[in-house]
């Protein structure tokens, strides 16, 4: 039961100028046969976590708050369905989270004994101390090195990675009453959630939090509970410049506030709409201007995503988020290690691969060039029909020429080695360089020919405005957030959930 992100239906750009619409709960689009769970209010949905009434602090209407309900019973309702009914014998699987007994020790340990059993299934459970863990996982790597030799490096075998796990629910609070707001806003039905895109919402939402304190209760405060004035717009100016959306998108902002100010009084809440309108607008052009809502592979055929940018912005742990976003989504995967400058570059890219069980192409000796180990890796594709090459690149200042010009030669080999492939020329940039990130914007898009952005860091970040920066003056879409360091940190951009987490109240 993966969840294909690649395929997720984007928001709509809501033409009308209605708050966004909730769908009207309905009572049947309840849960599946299994256990029904009744939609009403305060219903116990069982177990350890509260039945979902209204979470403190949550400031969700009466509809949107019966959606959630209806949305989390049945979340709930598919989770309980999806484990198992009570562990029914003490199997090779993994002990209940209790206190470490001596006893469970045992247990644990001689469970890892079958060999052949679970490939590098689930390690040791987390009830167990430190020093027992690694007992255990002692005894499971004697195992493996005196099991008979495996037939294949195990690369393509993609066996899922132990932290890409599917996502468990958790509390009915206010962040999941507000991911399921936004996802009811953009039209999705009840029984339509999924568990995957609730919880990025959450993470989305906490990761953006900086930017939002530093941005919403200045906005809020501006806008006040007065119709807007000029005089507040003035004020909404230097917000939005301080969080770094950039001079040419805030006059884009403000000259359409204005014309509409000039039309009619504008309670603050309407200018909040307009305000996020407005947003979405001009993150959404550049994206409008291609011809794709989410940047995917093409099926088929080969794809080759090219990630560049300055040292230290994300590269690495980006293109493992994407081999695992790749894999789970069902692409063939393999990674090209073209960092051939920083030494640890090839292990790092080694161990991200290793979790989505991609396979990596690299070039032992130092300093080798990384043109060559594009080319290794498209050949390497070729002959195994890969659908997706992900070329990780050295960190680059984009002042330095020759470095730049290497990146071009990267560039230029991947077009003439494969005419066929789709190419995608990514730049990763990290969200806590606001303004810079833009210069790097300019000199990347004619060394790499870019057709894309990826912001990462926008967690521990209060300059996630960039992102309209990048979009309206370097007339780049966003194709991919990040907002942590886990393997579920990166996905694929939405213009309306990022507007909605940026201003969410
Ligand atoms: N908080 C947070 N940290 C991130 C995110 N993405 C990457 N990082 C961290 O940023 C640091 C640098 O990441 P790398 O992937 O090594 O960066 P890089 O661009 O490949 O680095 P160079 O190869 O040296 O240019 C690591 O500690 C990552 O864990 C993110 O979205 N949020």
């Amino acid at each position: 039961m993966v969840f294909d992100w690649f395929k997720r239906a984007v928001a709509q750009p809501a033409p009308e100028p209605e708050p966004a619409p909730l769908p009207e709960p309905e009572p049947e689009a309840m849960a599946p046969a299994a256990s029904p769970v009744e939609p009403e209010p305060a219903e116990p949905v069982a177990a350890p976590t509260p039945a979902p009434a209204a979470p403190a602090g949550s400031a969700v209407d009466e509809d949107a708050l019966a959606w959630a309900r209806q949305a989390y019973a049945r979340l709930k309702a598919q989770q309980e369905a999806a484990s198992p009914p009570v562990a029914p014998e003490p199997e090779p699987a993994a002990p209940e989270p209790e206190p470490p007994t001596p006893a469970a020790i045992e247990s644990a340990t001689s469970a890892l004994e079958p060999a052949p059993a679970p490939p590098a299934a689930a390690p040791v459970a987390s009830g167990l101390s430190l020093l027992e863990q690694a007992a255990a996982q002692r005894q499971q790597r004697l195992q493996e090195i005196t099991a008979p030799a495996e037939p294949e490096p195990a690369v393509a075998a993609a066996t899922p990675p132990a932290d890409a796990a599917d996502p468990s629910l958790g509390a009915f609070d206010a962040t999941f009453t507000w991911s399921a707001e936004v996802l009811a806003a953009q039209g999705r039905r009840v029984e339509d959630v999924s568990l995957e895109e609730i919880d990025w919402l959450g993470r989305l939402r906490r990761g953006l939090e900086k930017t939002r304190k530093g941005f919403v209760t200045q906005l809020l405060e501006n806008l006040g509970d007065d119709p807007l004035t000029p005089a507040v717009l003035d004020d909404l100016e230097s917000t939005l410049l301080r969080a770094d959306v950039g001079v040419k998108a805030t006059d884009q902002v403000l000259d359409a506030l204005r014309r509409r100010l000039n039309e009619e009084v504008v309670d603050p809440a309407e200018g909040l709409r307009f305000l996020k309108e407005q947003l979405r607008g001009l993150l959404e052009a550049p994206i409008h201007a291609g011809d794709t809502a989410v940047l995917a592979p093409q099926r088929d055929r080969l794809n080759v995503w090219l990630l560049v940018g300055v040292n230290g912005v994300g590269k690495t742990t980006t293109l493992g988020k994407l081999a695992n976003l790749a894999v789970r989504s069902g692409y063939s995967c393999l990674i090209a290690a073209a960092d051939t400058f920083r030494a640890a570059a090839v292990q790092q890219v080694s161990v991200w691969g290793e979790r989505s069980g991609v396979a990596v192409v690299a070039n032992p000796s130092a300093n080798a060039d990384p043109a060559a180990v594009v080319y290794d890796a498209i050949g390497a594709a070729r002959s195994k029909g890969t659908e997706l090459v992900l070329v990780d690149t050295a960190g680059r200042l984009q002042t330095k020429h020759n470095l730049m010009e290497e990146l071009g030669k990267v560039r230029r080999t991947i077009t003439k080695l494969a005419p066929e492939a789709v190419v995608e020329s990514l730049l990763v940039l990290d969200a806590s360089q606001g303004q810079n990130g833009l210069r790097q914007a300019m000199a990347f898009a004619s060394a790499a020919g870019l057709t894309g952005v990826v912001l990462t860091k926008l967690d521990g970040s209060a300059r996630g405005g960039v992102a309209l920066a990048v979009a309206s003056e370097a007339g780049l879409p966003i194709r991919f957030i990040g907002a942590g360091e886990g393997i579920r940190d990166l996905r694929p951009f939405n213009s309306f959930e990022f507007v909605e987490a940026l201003l969410a109240s």
